[in-house]
């Protein structure tokens, strides 16, 4: 057999990628283009750390997919490069919703190893981070990524306190913070107690989402180095950048990318159309339930697959279907809904029932099949 299979046909060792890493979810981008306001706010506040002062706080709103972590992750990368003095460390939330947890990955960042699993009490883990800052005289700029999820654990203000106010306790402890929430509906500084209120006043730095002609020029930066030279005709990319605009979502686009590179190698073709697109789209709107869904703990879930039975019911009914599952109360029972209310993933409304006053319907804020998919 030769490699050549014909014109517009890609041979099995063939490839319409050049690097399909570019469209991986932990990847950089080398340029980073239409937040440069936003940079230079980040900047500003970050540049006394660089002098060895205590930097800005700094408070970092935006919807999904707005390039709020990268941006966050380009100005750390940049203040390593520049010097030794400063530590940063970034803590993904969604992961470490408690204040113990945060300060776990601290400890880890600071000494390069996990803290002692028998665990240590929250005193001591904080007591070792700060020493070691005021011992190797660095500065510490703490970034809280997906603080929204501290707030639904009720631990924000508790993590914000303690590291506000680190160099009462510790002297000499010198961090800075930046909190990153992607919930628009969370009002941060308002959810706060207010003993955090009153040392918290952050920089506020909002991150819009991208317009179309704003996301087909990243997304063709994308293509140049993700895929080979005609691989994606300039009406496909525009239809990419249309379908991304709709979900505000720059994830969405990008994988929408990767998935219709994909297809179009299915077809064995050397060009991707606007047919692989199409069926891609089916599963790259989905991206943000896809990653909502892979944060929640097993009774989160429980709730939502008795939803999935009992969409639309009133929540005292689903919670005895809940119950049958997981044994708990009816307060953790409401947390749980509250939660799941705040991620998006369905409603909770209150509305009057004949003769019994007011109680809450749960519906479910997707499409069943699609929430069974992937749970
Ligand atoms: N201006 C840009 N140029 C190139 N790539 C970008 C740009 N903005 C965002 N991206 C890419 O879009 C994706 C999402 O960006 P990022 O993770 O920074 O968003 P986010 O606002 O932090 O999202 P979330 O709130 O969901 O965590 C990443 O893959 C990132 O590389």
């Amino acid at each position: 057999m030769t490699g050549d299979s014909g014109e517009g046909m890609l041979s099995w060792d063939e490839s319409v990628f050049r690097n399909e890493h570019v469209f991986e979810i932990d990847y950089v981008p080398e340029t980073f283009r239409h937040r440069e306001s936003q940079m230079q706010s980040l900047t500003y506040a970050l540049r006394p750390a660089v002098r060895g002062s205590r930097p800005l706080n700094v408070m970092i709103r935006g919807p999904p997919g707005t390039g709020k972590t990268t941006a966050v992750q380009k100005l750390f990368d940049e203040v390593g490069a520049q010097t030794r003095d400063v530590q940063t460390i970034r803590v993904n939330c969604q992961v470490n919703a408690t204040r113990y947890a945060v300060f776990s990955r601290l400890f880890e960042g600071s000494f390069d190893y996990e803290p002692p699993s028998s665990g240590i009490s929250f005193k001591k883990l904080f007591g070792q981070i700060a020493e070691k800052l005021v011992d190797d005289d660095r500065v510490l700029v703490v970034a809280l990524d997906d603080v929204n999820y501290l707030f639904y654990e009720n631990e924000a203000s508790d993590t914000l306190y303690s590291l506000l106010r680190a160099h009462e306790e510790h002297p000499g402890a010198k961090i800075g913070v930046v909190v990153i929430s992607s919930d628009p509906s969370l009002d941060v500084i308002d959810e706060l107690d207010t003993r955090v209120q009153s040392v918290f006043r952050p920089e506020d730095i909002y991150f819009p989402v991208y317009d179309q002609p704003e996301i087909v020029d990243i997304l063709r930066e994308r293509v140049t180095r993700g895929f080979h030279d005609g691989v994606v005709a300039t009406d496909v990319l525009e239809r990419v950048g249309g379908l991304t605009a709709d979900s505000g979502d720059l994830r969405v686009g990008i994988d929408l990318l990767r998935r219709a590179g994909l297809n179009a190698e299915m077809r064995a073709s050397k060009t991707v159309e606007l047919e692989d697109v199409e069926t891609a789209y089916e599963t790259s709107k989905y991206i943000n339930l896809s990653r909502s869904l892979n944060s929640l703990t097993d009774n989160e879930a429980a709730l939502l697959e008795v939803l999935l039975e009992h969409d639309g019911a009133q929540a005292g009914d689903v919670y005895d279907r809940f119950r049958e599952r997981t044994d708990l109360g009816y307060t953790r029972y409401s947390e749980v809904v509250n939660k799941l209310d705040q991620l998006g993933l369905i409603d909770a409304e209150y509305a009057d029932i004949d003769g019994r006053g007011r109680s809450r319907a749960l519906t479910l804020a997707y499409d069943a099949d699609a929430i069974a998919d992937r749970l």
